[in-house]
């Protein structure tokens, strides 16, 4: 378990894809959330003490989980104050991350954050993901957004069988898989690495209960 900021960010650097440039671009959003966190509550005073550890690692622990070669295009609901979809674009800036995000304030201080952080391939879809077109794509994330059912609902028409879904849930991420009634699918919880009474829902989605794909 993770518990400082110095061991998050050793953690950081030991992922593959963590090189000079990429812990530049995250130094450029922990600078910049903390000027914009005076401006608008993006995440509480509390957790940006422990930026690294609460939002940075919080939200880069999801990659490890996501099989190669599956993450071309990424789906970000309600990326808020930038987690995680603006940290996996600082981590993997080849991948077009879609972010999706509904208040006004947010998604002008994604838009900004993201071309200060020079992630060309990431774009912030300022809209309610109910308006979202379409499309399908190899990951959806999600921190804090929705109860696992009622995101399933809003965003299993992004999702084919080969799509992996990293759900951070916090402490109810084994009674939120046990309590999903209406759907075929092969999750697991994962332990999370920042949070040792915290889970992540890892895996993909077969289909609602009923019905065929
Ligand atoms: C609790 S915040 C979490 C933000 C971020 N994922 C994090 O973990 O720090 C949820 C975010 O989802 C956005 N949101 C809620 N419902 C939405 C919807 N239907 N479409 C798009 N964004 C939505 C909210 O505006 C908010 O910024």
């Amino acid at each position: 378990m993770l518990e400082t900021e110095s061991q998050a960010r050793d953690w950081l650097t030991s992922l593959p894809e963590v090189d000079d440039a990429a812990m530049a671009r995250l130094e450029t959003l922990v600078d910049l959330l903390a000027e914009e966190n005076q401006r608008q509550n993006l995440v509480s005073a509390a957790s940006l003490e422990a930026v690294w550890l609460r939002h940075i690692v919080d939200s880069a622990q999801l990659l490890p989980h996501v099989p190669r070669g599956t993450d071309k295009s990424w789906l970000d609901l309600g990326t808020g104050a930038g987690f995680p979809g603006l940290v996996i674009a600082a981590l993997r800036p080849e991948c077009e991350v879609l972010m999706v995000e509904s208040r006004a304030r947010r998604i002008e201080w994604l838009d900004r954050a993201r071309i200060a952080m020079g992630l060309d391939r990431a774009r912030v879809l300022g809209q309610r993901l109910e308006l979202v077109e379409t499309r399908e794509v190899g990951v959806i994330s999600a921190r804090a957004f929705a109860p696992l059912a009622r995101l399933l609902e809003l965003s299993a028409r992004f999702s084919t069988g080969d799509t992996t879904w990293l759900l951070p849930k916090g402490r109810s991420a084994q009674q939120e898989l046990e309590d999903l009634r209406n759907w075929r699918h092969v999750f697991h919880v994962e332990q999370s690495l920042t949070d040792p009474q915290a889970g992540i829902i890892v895996g993909t989605l077969a289909g609602r209960k009923g019905k065929t794909r």
